[in-house]
């Protein structure tokens, strides 16, 4: 397959720091890329090098060009602030935008699809905060491009409205556009991403898809009882067990294996309060490689973030 975007050793410095310290990566055409890190790691700063709004060092190739020369109709940027506009609506600024391209997508359905219907003769200032996010992802989608770099979309957008605009990534994915996604959820990531690319100060630190990354780097699953029961009544049927008060922990357990815990339970007759099955995560892929965990480090996935984090105004 070939790639949409290339970079080879691209470093930025802003005068004694470096943002991105020669980062090498390949976006395989038609697949959706997650670059992740918490606060500061050099996402957007890596996004910008890609898309040519910021100078940089070495070697970026978008669609087989310069970013600086490729032809801007193809290309689609939701920066992580833009702020379009304010008095226009959405169905004027989506016109205003699609008049700077000699062809443009009809703008009622790029309307529709970002689900903006009932709004589309609202003025862009009088929008939610989740409602001008998906406002500004349909002007990232009027000129149809082939590779759409989307910075944080969904940071603001409350939970319906993120997975409504996960639907929409994975449609434009399924329909061939090439989307490299910067995020700090890793289960955004987890959900939309063919490969991911995680940084840490300026640097990535693994790359691959999100299973293969979780596989190699993320530790094993592990399933928790709260019983009284004998932890020889699991290790007699093949479980690692450690056993603490109340409570039982076996050790790389496969969801397959969870029935068989269950069963030798109700054999012995044995009662239990709970069944916790976790499995590993690109959270601990995170911690296992930088030895810092995404909330230390003053990010949280949507699940984390503390109520009002991920909330439409
Ligand atoms: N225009 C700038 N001038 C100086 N330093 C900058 C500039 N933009 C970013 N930086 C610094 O570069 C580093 C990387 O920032 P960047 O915004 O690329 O990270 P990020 O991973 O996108 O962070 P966030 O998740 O908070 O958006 C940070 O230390 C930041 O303070």
């Amino acid at each position: 397959m070939d790639a949409a975007v290339v970079a080879d050793d691209v470093t930025k410095r802003y005068g004694d720091l470096v943002a991105v310290d020669g980062v090498s990566l390949s976006v395989p055409a038609g697949t959706v890329f997650g670059l992740i890190g918490p606060n500061g790691a050099g996402k957007t700063s890596l996004v910008r090098c890609l898309t040519g709004t910021t100078e940089y060092e070495g070697e970026v190739s978008l669609l087989g060009s310069s970013p600086e020369s490729v032809d801007r109709s193809r290309i689609g940027l939701l920066p992580q602030s833009f702020s379009p506009p304010e008095r226009l609506t959405v169905r004027e600024l989506l016109g205003y935008y699609a008049e700077l391209y000699d062809e443009a997508r009809d703008v009622s359905s790029v309307i529709a699809e970002v689900g903006l219907e009932d709004s589309a003769d609202t003025w862009y200032e009088e929008l939610s905060g989740g409602q001008q996010r998906r406002a500004c992802v349909g002007i990232t989608l009027v000129n149809d491009p082939d590779v759409l770099f989307l910075d944080e979309p969904t940071t603001g957008i409350d939970p319906a409205g993120r997975r409504d605009l996960w639907t929409l990534i994975e449609k434009l994915a399924a329909a061939g556009t090439t989307v490299v996604l910067t995020s700090h959820s890793m289960d955004e990531v987890e959900r939309l991403a063919d490969r991911v690319a995680m940084l840490a100060d300026g640097e990535v630190v693994a790359e691959g898809s999100p299973a293969a990354l979780i596989a190699e780097h993320g530790g094993e699953s592990r399933l928790e009882i709260r019983t009284e029961a004998d932890p020889d009544l699991l290790a007699d049927r093949g479980f690692r067990v450690e056993a603490s008060a109340g409570r039982l922990t076996l050790h790389d357990v496969d969801a397959a294996d969870i029935d068989d815990a269950v069963d030798a339970l109700a054999a012995a007759g044995i009662a239990y309060e709970s069944f916790t099955w976790t499995e590993p995560t690109l959270e601990d892929v995170y911690l296992e490689l930088t030895g810092e965990s995404f909330r230390e480090s003053g990010v949280a996935g949507p699940t984390k973030a503390p109520a009002d984090a991920e909330v439409e105004r």
